[in-house]
């Protein structure tokens, strides 16, 4: 385990570019040592910064990248909520990943049968590994602590033996997800969260400085060899008191 890092930005425009940069440089790193770059996209805000900072890069080439889900809506690809139909239309169609380098659900199938399937894509793209390890997985927190698609209380926090789960019953909708579970988001050689708003400080304080009650969801986000980033604005950071990096500008971390 490596230590964790936690560095604020001003706002969410100077924490954007940052992001985009680490994604590069890992993806750099990646594919000089094992030839391609694996990450896990979530929803939610993510979907936008990431469409607006990456395409940005100069000479950001994404050939030899595979792209999964950290989690995923069961919903068809053109409804609003579905995470794949946001990044095919705001991302991916600005720039080059082939369309065989996106891992996708099947939205057609019920929600046990879309998690088997999207596990076996990941057996399938990980042919070496029991558990997939990712390069890069960003991921997003709730107001409630939750991240991929984990909730608080729920009995997926604890499960050890599959890689992604379905869950019929979100607390936040839609209500049909499937999601990485615990074993997969902490293997993965760098782990990043971006929360930036002040609809999060309270929830920010609790999983990155503990508290009473039981531990969050984004709290068990603790990578067993891997980087653990958050990447956080100051209205998100104002009741913090553990140490931090204040970053002014877009920083290489
Ligand atoms: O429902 C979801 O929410 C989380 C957090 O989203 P945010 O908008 O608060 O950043 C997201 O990470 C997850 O992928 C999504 O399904």
């Amino acid at each position: 385990m490596s230590a964790r890092r936690v560095v604020v930005f001003p706002s969410a425009a100077e924490l954007g570019p940052t992001l985009a940069h680490l994604v590069a440089s890992r993806a750099d790193k990646a594919l000089k040592d094992r030839g391609r770059f694996t990450v896990g996209l979530s929803g939610g805000s993510l979907v936008s910064m990431l469409s607006k900072e990456l395409p940005a890069l100069p000479d950001l080439d994404c050939s030899r990248w595979l792209a999964g889900f950290c989690d995923e809506r069961l919903v068809p690809f053109d409804d609003g909520e579905s995470t794949y139909g946001l990044y095919k239309s705001q991302l991916f169609s600005k720039i080059n990943i082939p369309d065989s380098g996106v891992l996708a659900i099947d939205p057609s199938l019920t929600v046990h049968e879309c998690a088997e399937d999207y596990a076996n894509k990941l057996k399938k793209a990980f042919p070496n590994e029991d558990i997939p390890v990712f390069d890069v997985l960003l991921l997003g927190m709730g107001p409630d602590g939750h991240t991929c698609s984990l909730f608080p209380d729920h009995p997926l926090l604890e499960e050890t033996q599959k890689i992604v789960a379905p869950i019929n019953n979100s607390p936040k909708p839609p209500p049909q997800r499937v999601t990485m579970t615990f074993p997969v988001v902490n293997s993965a050689r760098c782990v990043v969260f971006v929360s930036t708003g002040g609809s999060k400080a309270a929830v920010l304080k609790q999983v990155l400085e503990g508290g009473e009650g039981p531990t969050l969801p984004a709290a068990r986000v603790v990578p067993s060899k891997g980087e653990l980033f958050w990447l956080i604005d100051e209205p998100a950071a104002a009741s913090l008191t553990v140490h931090v990096e204040r970053q002014s500008t877009a920083a290489k971390l």
